[in-house]
């Protein structure tokens, strides 16, 4: 994750005042945490085989495609034949589920893989989230027709599952971990497809294991989707890793 001003295209509704407790900006989290504090360290981290984002980036537009194939001229026995030999290829090459699972947890861990920004993850948009230096991380997206819900909007599912993750990496931004224990969500009016949505998320508040942050979605000026959502801190066993537990600070 790259560290960056505000850039124009969020809204400009200004972030609410933050909790009574701590200042979760960047600086505070940095001087609470010390030195060796680094969020998101690498911004561009780099995939196992130089080729693999460009496989995952022909699978999405696979994804596309074939999310239009019903009521298109295209000639789908021939079709399914051809990806049934790219997916025979494939399938016998590639680790089982299981062991991909402790896989994920070495090198870049999970930031490359997690079904929201992860560019090795076929089902991410994937979403580019960047922190401010104002504690709150933003990114812009766009999502097309697999991401469905309500004739030309996104589902209120993926909706969720994009704010949560946002949510994560916004308690990661200001120094904050935990896992999802509790959120709300108000879907304030319809959230388009295939227009671009400006997405937010900010820790509201801290206190001991627990963290209150907050999250938005905007398309343009106007509010589509608010959520509060609370996070505690702890830690679940690491696939693969007997002994070692994360506290989530590594699926960003
Ligand atoms: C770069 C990083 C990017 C990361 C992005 C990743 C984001 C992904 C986010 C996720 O998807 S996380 C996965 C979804 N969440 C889970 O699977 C969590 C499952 N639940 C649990 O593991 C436990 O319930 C949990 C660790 C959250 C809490 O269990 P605890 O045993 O630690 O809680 P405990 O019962 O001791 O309660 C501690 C306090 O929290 C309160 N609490 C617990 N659950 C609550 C709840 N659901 N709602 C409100 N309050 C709750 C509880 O009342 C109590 O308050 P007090 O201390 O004031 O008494």
């Amino acid at each position: 994750m790259t560290k960056q001003s505000d850039s124009p295209g969020f809204g400009g509704v200004p972030l609410p005042k933050l909790g009574p407790n701590e200042d979760f900006s960047l600086e505070a989290a940095r001087k609470r945490l010390g030195e060796t504090f680094e969020p998101i360290p690498t911004p561009e981290l780099p995939p196992a085989d130089p080729d693999l984002d460009r496989a995952v980036a022909e699978l999405r537009r696979l994804r596309e495609a074939t999310a239009a194939l019903a009521h298109s001229e295209v000639e789908l026995g021939d079709i399914a034949d051809r990806l049934a030999e790219v997916a025979d290829l494939l399938e016998p090459r590639v680790p089982s589920p299981s062991k991909r699972l402790e896989t994920m947890w070495t090198g870049a861990g999970t930031r490359r893989s997690n079904p929201v920004a992860g560019p090795e993850n076929p089902l991410a948009p994937p979403v580019q989230f960047y922190g401010c230096d104002d504690g709150s991380v933003r990114a812009e997206v766009t999502l097309g027709p697999v991401y469905q819900g309500p004739p030309g909007c996104v589902h209120g599912g993926v909706s969720a599952l994009i704010i949560d993750h946002m949510m994560g990496f916004a308690n990661h931004w200001g120094g904050r971990f935990g896992m999802t224990a509790h959120y709300e969500i108000d879907y304030r009016s319809p959230t388009p497809l295939l227009e671009p949505l400006s997405l937010r998320a900010w820790v509201q508040e801290g206190e001991g294991r627990k963290t209150w942050t907050h999250a938005t979605i905007h398309a343009g000026e106007r509010l589509c989707v608010e959520a509060r959502g609370l996070f505690l801190e702890a830690s679940v066993p690491v696939p693969g890793q007997p002994g070692t537990e994360s506290m989530l600070g590594d699926g960003g």
